[in-house]
């Protein structure tokens, strides 16, 4: 679904490199975690995959495409294709829950009656139902996540690329968040994300792919975050900051969640256990199409 052959990024004439010759494949319905130190190229990664930059050297794949040769008006179509979560949310302040998911569509040109059925599927599937009305500030960081993972999956994107979505959120949000994106990834969404989490990492033990300096270090699969032999010495309790001296598990850190973080969990778990549908995949876009008959080209 994504494949870097031998991709180089360097911005700056004389700078160092943010990625050198980074080969990765990513399978179709794969989950991955990029991991890595601060600047070692996770964000240029992302942002080569959704053309935002094109690499200095090497060849970007996304649905057997090849990005370096893709004309400027293919893009949209091709970012229609790929869902994006940041760190920071990124909702419109001024628009409701239900305005920011529905203009994702909007600036698609879906017609209004989809509009009007998609956007309460997805919200009641994200677990906010009956947020509708409210604005951004309204709601719990983890809500406000909740918000902006919607609008990126409303159209049903092949590919969800996630830039630290819990770097701003509490450990049990930052669970439920996990939790989500679990559940996209089992509607086949492929799903790479960006990640300094090491507890979510070692909780969701899938493929784990390390840069150091815009080097691939490790590809591994059902992994954990450091290398498993710094790991090992962890394994049992381990004493973190928040209780020193005492040895609380590591996976026990009391932060406590918003009372918003938890309804959207519940009200998410029982929108799966009374079988909600995702919104479902659109295929009357050609550019869509065109993406999925190149994966399906690509399986072949
Ligand atoms: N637009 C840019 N112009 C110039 N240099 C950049 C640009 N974006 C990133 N870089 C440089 O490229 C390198 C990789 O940055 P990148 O943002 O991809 O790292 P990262 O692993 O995502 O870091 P973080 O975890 O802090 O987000 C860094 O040295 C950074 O300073």
């Amino acid at each position: 679904m994504i494949r870097f052959e031998n991709v180089s990024k360097v911005y700056a004439r004389g700078a160092r490199p943010a990625l050198d010759d980074v080969s990765v494949d990513v399978e179709r319905g794969e989950f991955v975690f990029l991991v890595g130190a601060s600047g070692s190229g996770k964000s240029t990664f992302l942002r080569l995959v959704l053309r935002e930059e094109r690499p200095t050297g090497g060849r970007v794949y996304v649905a057997g495409r090849d990005l370096t040769r893709l004309s400027p008006w293919r893009v949209p179509g091709l970012r229609r294709g790929i869902g994006m979560v940041f760190q920071d949310f990124r909702l419109l302040p001024n628009k409701t829950v239900y305005e920011n998911v529905a203009f994702a569509l909007q600036v698609i040109g879906r017609p209004r009656h989809h509009i009007r059925t998609t956007v309460p599927e997805v919200l009641e599937w994200v677990g906010l139902d009956g947020k509708e009305k409210r604005r951004p500030h309204e709601l719990s960081g983890g809500e406000q996540q909740r918000v902006a993972i919607a609008r990126a999956f409303v159209n049903r994107p092949k590919i969800l690329l996630a830039d630290e979505p819990t770097g701003n959120l509490d450990p049990t949000t930052s669970q439920g968040i996990m939790r989500l994106l679990d559940r996209i990834n089992r509607t086949g969404t492929t799903v790479v994300m960006a990640t300094h989490d090491d507890e979510i990492v070692n909780e969701m033990r899938r493929r784990v792919v390390e840069l150091s300096t815009g080097h691939v270090v490790r590809d591994e699969k059902d992994a954990v975050y450091g290398r498993r032999e710094e790991i090992l010495p962890q394994v049992g309790p381990v004493a973190v900051l928040d209780a020193p001296g005492r040895g609380v598990p590591a996976r026990r850190i009391s932060v406590r969640p918003e009372p918003g973080d938890v309804a959207a969990e519940r009200a998410a778990d029982q929108a799966a256990a009374r079988g909600v549908d995702p919104p479902p995949a659109e295929t009357d876009d050609e550019e869509v199409r065109a993406m999925s008959g190149a994966s399906r080209a690509e399986e072949a």
